[in-house]
């Protein structure tokens, strides 16, 4: 019976490729220009887009400002004074409108963004699949509750992927972005006084700009990788090796349980992560996309048309 035929709309790699054909071009030229005045800013563009997934899917709910009469995702815990680079998909959406107005996604422009910023950091590439639209609404209690904390048991992290159909080794991987980037005193602060599985040196080394004291220096940054911030490689899964995770939550993956195997691959075998990485980052760029006549195509990424 056809009549009850319904087709699923998927997302491919040439959405766009007629209604907008310098697409990949204009979001890469920004990506590169943006990384190269701030590296960090392609650390801070691939945590956007894992936290707009696990927030009702890759719906760009994240890009989404707050208003009077609006709450939004951007003061939720896990976001506020943290998550960052919303200038740059806003400038990256007017250009993209210039040349196609009306067509392409915000959600859309954040997936390529992120994959553009794993690639102009040094690490792999992959075809980003489009066709995803932006939503109207967004949910901060989703997004308190959906991401994980930096506190996260292996159990809690293990959980919290499997929650939107990521499998354990695909957690694994994609921990593996902490390869770049930063994080902020009040995020490890615990880890570095009081646990046991860290490294002594590294310990006293991150002591040194994060005081003991809530409250004092909350806002102070350190690498997620101590020996390599700005290049997209497998050094954070041999820190991991040497007690030297930055997070609770990272030490959590080679902590004695059963993903220390799966981080000691990674560690000896960067084309493993590099492909398990790239499936894994595809895999999430598909959660719950709006597609067909769902959502919308905002105009501008920081407020519904
Ligand atoms: C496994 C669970 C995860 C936890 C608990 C976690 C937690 C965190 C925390 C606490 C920070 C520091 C935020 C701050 O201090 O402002 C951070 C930064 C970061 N996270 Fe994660 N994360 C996880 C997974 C991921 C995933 C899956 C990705 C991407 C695929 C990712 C990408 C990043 C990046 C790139 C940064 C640095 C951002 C910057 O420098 O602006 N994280 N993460
Ligand atoms: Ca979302
Ligand atoms: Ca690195």
């Amino acid at each position: 019976n056809y009549n009850n035929l319904v087709v699923e709309a998927q997302l491919t790699a040439n959405f766009y490729s007629t209604s907008c054909p310098n697409l990949l071009s204009t979001v890469q030229s920004a990506v590169k220009s943006a990384v190269k005045s701030e590296a960090r800013m392609g650390a801070s563009i691939v945590r956007l887009f894992f936290h707009d997934c696990f927030v009702n899917g890759c719906d760009g709910s994240i890009l989404l400002d707050d208003t009077s009469s609006f709450t939004g995702e951007q003061n939720a815990n896990p976001n506020r004074n943290s998550a960052r680079g919303f200038n740059v998909i806003d400038n990256i959406k007017s250009a993209v409108e210039k040349a196609c107005p009306g067509v392409v996604s915000c959600a859309d422009i954040l997936a390529i963004a992120a994959r553009d910023s794993v690639v102009v950091l040094g690490g792999p590439n992959w075809t980003v699949k489009v066709g995803r639209r932006d939503a109207r609404t967004a949910s901060q209690a989703a997004a308190n509750s959906n991401i994980p904390a930096p506190t996260s048991s292996l159990s809690q992290l293990i959980s919290s992927f499997s929650a939107v159909g990521l499998s354990t080794r695909d957690m694994v991987a994609l921990s593996g972005a902490h390869t770049i980037g930063q994080a902020r005193c009040t995020t490890f602060r615990t880890r570095i006084y009081n646990e046991t599985n860290i490294n002594a040196a590294f310990a006293t080394t991150r002591q040194r700009t994060c005081p003991r004291a809530t409250g004092s220096g909350d806002g102070n940054l350190a690498p997620l990788d101590v020996t390599t911030a700005a290049s997209f490689d497998n050094n954070y899964f041999k820190n991991l090796m040497t007690q030297r995770g930055l997070l609770h939550s990272d030490q959590e993956l080679f902590n004695g349980g059963s993903t220390d195997s799966i981080v000691r691959g990674y560690s000896k075998n960067p084309s493993s992560f590099s492909s398990d990485f790239t499936a894994a980052m595809i895999k999430m760029g598909d959660i719950s996309p709006l597609t067909g006549s769902s959502g919308e195509i905002r105009k501008v990424c920081g407020r519904t048309n």
